[in-house]
């Protein structure tokens, strides 16, 4: 066939090993996920397996989009009917059609976060208990932590550990919380995303007949970026794939990037247990970037401890050296990388899609999109408070859930009194309870409403319900788009939009329009054998915040290093390579997280094809504050031989402002500059804390006092200043000269 000569000898034999189980672990860009797309290619041409025996399983809806296509490609259209997308969504498609094993409604609704914290913001208020020790987010992720690793919530109040951990968290009622949510859940019809994994389990374990029938189903069993797998997602794929054992994982330790999450590094090490006749594939080659790039990105990994040791090398050409780029403020960072783009693209006659721009946080966008709208670049955002997070669109949605689950309580809340019809929260709260209380389906209440709310309220909310059987009727009879126009109608939420004349008022309206188009789109497409207004609903449930780069315009990608993974681009920018931003401070707890931290960086740097950039700025605005910054420890790790300083920024004067200032940070790298430009290896001079290094309080801190600070080394301070509310204290270092640092950012050990 002539695609397999589309591989070298080691991807070739990962192709044609079809049979039995077989994982390849290998480094960024050595054509891992190239060699799954072959397979499944392979497996239907070449060897006439029906693509419905075939479920391959992606970490983002866009990764099996693409997968899909390029499949296409080389074998046509038949490649359409393999099962594949995230585990997210495969396990929504299996468990809708066997939701009444598990006593959940065929239509069940999907609760994205938002509904969950909403849910648990109700059960804590009915409670009575403080919503500052169980915060939603704290207890949310608590559950989310225990039901990722298959922890229900009867084992979960029976385990002394787990109790003890509340308690000493000051959080003793954790597990009870925990039960009333599955319990609340249940009763609404709804799964929240955890669950989808959680019930398949459940579903598997319980009816082994159903187990039984997909495990038939599935011939062959394929596994994309296998290191992020949790102990849940693992167990399924192990189940599904024992009676063929045709299981090809793919995956990369290196970038595991997941663990907070529940991603367990350990199911890389099972699997050669689970599997003793595994056949292991070692890809070594790299397609992707330039010898540069690849040098570097081994040099970064090297630094961690925990790592399986493997070689990445490639015979593509040395290319560019990384650029180091340094701004005096966000804003400043931002300029420089839209400028550089704007030269970049009209040298090199590049596209706005050949450019990512990846930060650590969702936030860092702000700078680098004013900057881009500046220079009239088109850019997307991948993530962040996408379309289906703004208000109005859920708001229709919670209308289209309703209609097709009146028991989905959050949508529920969302709309009894959206558009305004003189139900107040009393009365919502009165039928939440009398539902709760009495163990009634929350539909059953509404319907009955009348009965104990009288008045005003009780003709409302029969209006109401009246209102919604009508939409239902519509929904059995018409289309997904037919049934949502007339629900967007008749709702009054088109006219309340509409009425507002504002900017605002406009774009929300239109945004509405926009729904209405996805949902046509989606009705029109001959992929989509089931066009009710149910199977739209849960496609848009378990599209991911990663998925949603509908507009197929050039556009300069903008993302966080988490949802790049598994992608490539010509040039690469990560900005905010600073400390305390990346590696980030809150998940600095252990020298683990260091090291997840550090994977997170070989994965940004790993996307980069032809150009690489890392960018820091000297002050940036955070939680609302002008902080200075200090260039990240990354940067130091980075082999100085693939690094050189932006001539041009470096050589640009800095504003007088911060010239005076002698902010921390700069004079470690003016030494870069130096030296990088005579092409010498560069020796940075940044002190090493001692082993003891603890920040003091520097609240009383004197002149003449003895410090260490953990960059510039060992100093005595030589005074004291206090500037609006800020307190300075300039210090001369013994290596680094004299600095004037904030207290309360500058981290400084008194020496007594
Ligand atoms: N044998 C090959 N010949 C030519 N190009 C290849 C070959 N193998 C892989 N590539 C190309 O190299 C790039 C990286 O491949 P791929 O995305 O499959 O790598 P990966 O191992 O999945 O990377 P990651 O770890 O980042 O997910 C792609 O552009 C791919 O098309
Ligand atoms: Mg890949």
């Amino acid at each position: 066939m002539d695609y397999l000569k589309e591989l070298n000898p080691p991807q070739l034999q990962a192709v044609e090993h079809t049979d039995g189980p077989v994982m390849i672990i290998a480094g960024a860009g050595s054509g891992k996920t190239r060699v799954l797309t072959y397979r499944i290619a392979h497996l239907i041409y070449s060897k006439g397996i029906d693509p419905f025996n075939i479920l391959s399983l992606t970490f983002t809806n866009k990764a099996a989009a693409e997968m899909k296509h390029r499949i296409e490609t080389l074998v046509g259209l038949e490649a359409r009917n393999t099962w594949m997308g995230t585990f997210h969504s495969i396990f929504a498609k299996i468990l809708r059609v066997e939701s009444d094993k598990i006593g959940y409604p065929s239509n069940f609704t999907i609760y994205d976060t938002d509904d969950s914290k909403s849910l648990i913001r109700t059960l804590v208020k009915e409670m009575r208990l403080d919503d500052k020790v169980y915060k939603p987010s704290v207890v949310l992720s608590r559950i989310s932590g225990a039901k990722n690793r298959l922890i229900s919530w009867q084992a979960y109040q029976d385990d002394p550990y787990v109790k003890a951990d509340d308690e000493a968290a000051m959080r003793p009622r954790m597990g009870e919380i925990y039960q009333r949510y599955q319990e609340r859940l249940f009763k609404a019809g709804a799964m929240d995303f955890d669950d989808l994994l959680f019930n398949t389990n459940v579903l598997f374990r319980d009816h082994l007949d159903v187990l039984n029938k997909y495990q038939q189903r599935f011939k062959y069993v394929m596994v994309d970026e296998f290191q992020d797998t949790n102990i849940s997602q693992y167990l399924i794929t192990k189940k599904l794939a024992s009676m063929h054992q045709n299981i090809c994982v793919v995956g990369d330790d290196a970038q595991s990037i997941y663990a907070f999450r529940g991603a367990d590094i350990q199911n890389i090490l099972n699997f050669e247990k689970d599997y003793p006749d595994l056949f292991v594939v070692k890809l070594e080659q790299n397609y992707r970037s330039t010898k540069t790039i690849v040098e570097a990105a081994n040099s970064i990994i090297d630094k961690n401890k925990a790592q399986l040791k493997k070689l990445v090398w490639t015979s593509n050409p040395d290319g560019d050296l990384i650029e180091l780029i340094k701004a005096t403020s966000d804003n400043e960072e931002g300029r420089i990388v839209a400028t550089t783009i704007f030269e970049e693209k009209n040298n090199k006659k590049l596209n706005n899609s050949d450019f990512a721009i990846l930060y650590r946080t969702n936030s860092q966008s702000r700078a680098m999109e004013e900057a881009l709208r500046k220079m009239n670049l088109t850019y997307k955002i991948v993530g962040g408070l996408s379309f289906y997070q703004r208000k109005e669109i859920k708001d229709l949605m919670a209308y289209l859930r309703f209609t097709v689950n009146p028991m989905d309580e959050e949508a529920f809340k969302r709309i009894i009194n959206y558009p305004k019809r003189g139900i107040g929260d009393t009365s919502v709260e009165k039928i939440l309870v009398s539902a709760y209380e009495h163990d009634i389906p929350l539909w059953d209440v509404v319907q009955n409403a009348h009965s104990f709310l009288g008045g005003k309220a009780g003709s409302s909310v029969d209006d109401f319900s009246t209102m919604i059987k009508s939409f239902q009727i519509e929904v059995e009879r018409k289309d997904a788009f037919e049934a949502a126009s007339t629900v967007a109608k008749q709702s009054g939420l088109l006219r309340e939009l509409y009425e507002d004349k504002t900017i605002e008022g406009l774009n929300r309206y239109e945004n509405v329009q926009e729904l209405l188009n996805a949902i046509k789109e989606y009705v029109d497409n001959p992929e989509n054998e089931d066009k009710s207004l149910g199977a739209f609903l849960q496609e848009i449930a378990l599209l991911t915040d990663n998925d949603q780069d509908k507009d197929k315009t050039d556009a300069i990608t903008l993302m966080t290093i988490h949802a790049s993974k598994g992608l490539e681009f010509k040039q690469v920018f990560v900005v905010g390579m600073e400390e305390d931003l990346f590696p980030s401070q809150m998940m600095m707890q252990s020298r683990e997280d260091l090291e997840e931290e550090r994977r997170l960086f070989y994965v940004a740097t790993t996307r980069a094809m032809d150009k690489l950039y890392l960018t820091y700025a000297l002050t940036r605005y955070r939680f609302g504050r002008l902080l200075n910054c200090e260039p990240s420890r990354f940067l130091e790790e980075v082999d100085p031989n693939t690094i050189k300083v932006n001539k041009r920024m470096a050589s640009k004067e800095m504003p007088g402002a911060f010239r005076k200032e002698g902010l921390p940070g700069t004079q470690g790298f003016i030494g870069i500059k130096k030296q990088a430009e005579s092409r010498q290896p560069i020796q940075l001079k940044i002190h090493t804390p001692s082993p003891d290094f603890k920040p003091s309080n520097t609240n009383n801190l004197q002149p003449e006092q003895l410090v260490e600070h953990p960059k510039f080394g060992f100093g005595k301070v030589q005074k004291i200043e206090t500037e609006g509310l800020n307190k300075k204290a300039t210090i001369q270092f013994e290596h680094f000269g004299e600095k004037t640092l904030l207290l309360s950012f500058a981290k400084l050990r008194i020496i007594d």
